[in-house]
């Protein structure tokens, strides 16, 4: 049962908890005057009629009564002084209001607003002679049992008449007053700190807190988007303002383009660039998006999950990846099975995820999103590609979540037959106007007809009448625009930084768990070096290492072999998997951590794929040739492909961290080929341009090594069977000197480093990936 509850804290200290509802009125006056006021604040600091409540079925207002101090509102880490002119404002839930010196708590009363079906009285800390320690271990004095919440989160200390807050270094922070504090902070009476979705009073030297949550609510407000430039500009979302309270499960609806996922995105944060505010329990969501990502999920419209893993596996990593660095192996597991649970796949925890159905999988992505416990959760159309009995199903999963798991759940869909299962609706029309905002049976009544489909006709005829209309009937207060233009600079808080080596470790793990649960692909990777060794020993002059083209041709053949199973390993990757890793990025990954993880691994695969290579075909040509720095030259070979390999592998991955999409990876790749052959310096001799472009390419330092290492300028032309008295002229090239191939191996490792750093740094491109 929804309560609208108003936690009054007088300037003494003292506690009252105000149910609004019981009053059965829709305007209730505070003040300090009990005979004229509803709610008495016995305090000098209030006025004897200080301001009014107005309530309406759905929303709330406030308006100051001209009082003596007048009122502060307090919005999303902004405060203004209301006066009677102001009239009335919208107050949402967890809405601050405080009366008097809001630098003097002793001369300060706090009205803290809440509505939520979840409720419980303040618990009591008192901070005498003693530090209360918060987190989610059972030995704090307050415990906060959510994934999310560090053990030792942080802890209040009362000393010398101060109290300080100290973040333990917590892995998802402390905010203050609506804004993130990083180390310490000194506390004042009357501070708000907020731990996740967890709301604590600091007051009279104890904290007041709740250890159930009151849920996630969520208000856009004149949210306005525009792309393109001149001709090609284009508003995509068009003034949009709603309110989602805590606990609902809303789907938003309407035609296609009419700007459902952008409104979606800009809702949940993961997409910055828009006019207007987003307010997230009453703190803007922008700002303090680093912070208040924690608490949020989001479900991308393709799955978020590995084929190659099984069920159980693949929440495993995302546990290890997600859950503060504290938590237990043991705890992790106890997650994973309660996830499950929810999402009706316990029994295939075990299963691979790639044998699961379409609605397993969707239930999969969902349940790697709900591990680290989500108070908001965003899924956009989960319900696409679905048979209507699975959709079904998953909208009541959805709806039970909601309801049950204390979550705020929004859907983009496109389906109407299961809506009456949501709490509201939003409706999209063209243009990204804010059509409807409302349950079903309200929508229904506001648009004449029992049919929902019918609705999306008349929008898609008369998009600008529909929002204007909605706009009128839902018009709350005059006030909004006011109140909504407080600005605040987003804060980036200093918090613990998860350790990168941990989660390389993390990464390395599952890729290669991954690499080897694709036995076939695995196989084919190494079978094909060997079958590339055999088919250069059938081509191969038996003059090799003797004579000079037999064996810089050959030598040039090895090199772009080389080259091609470097850059095939790789090329891939990252493009098949960057709908997970933008999910993952926006959480918390470090994108050098993901791109070490995967050429780590593949450097390992490449010196395997290299060892074959090289040993097989050196051992069938059986020429015995004397190294530059070892009597077996085979090994400097190997280490010249391996180089070879390790730079084509970063260059794979410089293509796949560029494009979407295998097939556009895959469209490239000749283009890089021709350009290793062409510049290589071997086809053609090259000047200028051409020899500027070569020292960029793999392919050239590759050949240069191993020319040297065959000691090429000394092997005798063809032609000097012949002519004995013939020249072989040196090529500046190939100088068969330790120092000269240590150079050049130094240049393809240089190279390689090099490429995997901008590798890296065009992975950041994954943030702006819109689905
Ligand atoms: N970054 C962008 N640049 C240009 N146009 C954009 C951009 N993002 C969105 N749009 C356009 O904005 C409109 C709304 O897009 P959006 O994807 O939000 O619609 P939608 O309602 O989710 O559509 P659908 O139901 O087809 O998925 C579309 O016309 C889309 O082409």
């Amino acid at each position: 049962m929804e309560r609208r509850m108003l936690t009054v804290i007088n300037s003494n200290g003292a506690i009252t908890e105000v149910d609004l509802d019981k009053y059965n009125k829709k305007e209730l006056r505070i003040g300090r005057d009990g005979s004229k006021c509803d709610i008495v604040i016995a305090d000098p600091i209030v006025s004897k009629v200080h301001g009014m409540i107005h309530l309406e079925r759905s929303y709330l207002m406030y308006r100051d009564e001209d009082s003596s101090n007048g009122t502060f509102w307090e919005n999303g880490g902004g405060r203004k002084l209301l006066s009677k002119r102001d009239g009335f404002v919208d107050i949402f839930d967890q809405t601050v209001l405080r009366i008097g010196n809001v630098n003097n708590p002793d001369e300060m009363v706090l009205l803290l607003y809440q509505n939520s079906d979840e409720r419980e009285d303040w618990k009591r800390v008192s901070l005498d002679g003693q530090v209360v320690r918060i987190g989610r271990d059972p030995e704090n004095q307050i415990v906060l049992r959510h994934p999310g919440v560090s053990k030792r989160h942080c802890m209040i200390i009362r000393k010398d008449n101060h109290t300080v807050l100290h973040d333990l270094r917590s892995a998802n922070g402390v905010m203050v007053n609506g804004r993130a504090v990083s180390g310490n902070v000194e506390l004042n009476d009357k501070d708000i700190i907020q731990i996740l979705d967890y709301k604590l009073l600091y007051c009279n030297t104890c904290v007041y807190y709740h250890t159930v949550t009151s849920g996630i609510s969520l208000r856009a407000s004149h949210v306005n988007k525009i792309v393109g430039r001149g001709r090609k500009k284009k508003q995509i979302l068009n003034d949009v303002s709603c309110e989602i309270r805590p606990n609902e499960f809303v789907a938003i609806i309407g035609g296609s383009g009419a700007g459902k996922t952008t409104l979606m995105n800009a809702i949940s944060g993961f997409e910055q660039e828009f006019t207007g505010k987003v307010y997230c329990n009453n703190v803007d969501l922008v700002a303090q998006f680093q912070h208040l990502k924690n608490i949020i999920g989001f479900v991308p419209q393709q799955d978020i999950i590995y084929e190659n893993l099984t069920l159980k596996r693949m929440l495993l990593y995302t546990a290890k990846l997600k859950m503060p660095e504290d938590t237990k192996k043991q705890e992790m597991e106890q997650r994973i099975e309660a996830v499950l649970k929810m999402v009706d796949l316990l029994e295939h925890q075990n299963t691979y995820i790639r044998k699961l159905s379409g609605g397993q999988k969707k239930r999969a992505s969902i349940a790697v999103e709900l591990l680290a416990d989500p108070k908001l959760f965003f899924l956009d159309e989960p319900t696409s590609g679905l048979d209507p009995g699975t959709e079904k199903n998953l909208m009541e999963t959805l709806s039970r979540l909601a309801k049950e798991q204390n979550k705020t759940i929004i859907m983009v869909t496109h389906t109407t037959q299961n809506l009456h299962l949501c709490d509201k609706i939003i409706f999209m029309g063209p243009g990204g106007r804010l059509c409807f905002c409302g349950n079903v049976q309200e929508a229904e009544a506001f648009y004449g007809t029992s049919n929902l489909v019918d609705i999306y006709n008349k929008i898609a005829e008369q998009p600008e009448y529909w929002q204007r209309k909605f706009g009128q009937s839902n018009q709350t207060s005059t006030f909004r625009n006011n109140v909504t233009d407080m600005h605040e600079k987003p804060i980036v808080s200093k918090r613990k930084k998860e350790s990168a080596l941990r989660q390389f470790g993390i990464l390395a793990e599952r890729y290669g768990e991954l690499l080897w649960n694709d036995k076939q692909r695995l196989a084919l990777l190494l079978i094909q070096p060997f079958l590339i060794a055999l088919l250069l020993n059938i081509v191969a002059d038996k003059n090799i290492f003797d004579i000079y083209e037999s064996t810089k041709s050959m030598l040039f053949a090895l090199s772009c072999s080389g080259i091609w199973i470097g850059m095939f390993d790789s090329i891939q990757e990252i493009c098949k998997e960057r709908v997970i890793l933008k999910r993952e990025y926006m959480a918390n990954l470090k994108l050098p951590c993901y791109m070490l993880s995967k050429f780590m691994l593949q450097a390992v695969l490449g010196l395997v794929q290299s060892i074959i290579l090289t040993f097989v075909f050196l051992n069938l040509i059986g020429k015995d040739v004397k190294g530059i720095f070892l009597s077996d030259f085979r090994l400097e070979v190997l280490l010249t492909m391996w180089l070879t390999v390790l730079a084509s592998i970063a260059m794979g991955f410089i293509i796949s961290a560029m494009v979407k999409s295998g097939d556009k990876a895959m469209a490239v790749a000749p283009f890089v080929l021709i350009v290793q052959l062409l510049f290589s310096g071997i086809l053609f001799t090259l000047k200028g341009i051409g020899k500027k472009i070569s020292y960029c390419t793999v392919s050239r330092w590759s050949v240069e090594a191993l020319g040297s290492i065959s000691r090429l300028n000394k092997l005798d032309l063809k032609m000097q069977a012949d002519f004995p008295m013939l020249e072989h002229e040196a090529e500046s090239f190939f100088k068969a000197t330790g120092g000269h191939v240590i150079k050049v191996w130094l240049i393809l490792l240089a190279m390689t480093i090099v490429l995997v750093a901008i590798g890296t740094v065009l992975l950041r491109n994954v943030a702006k990936d819109r689905r």
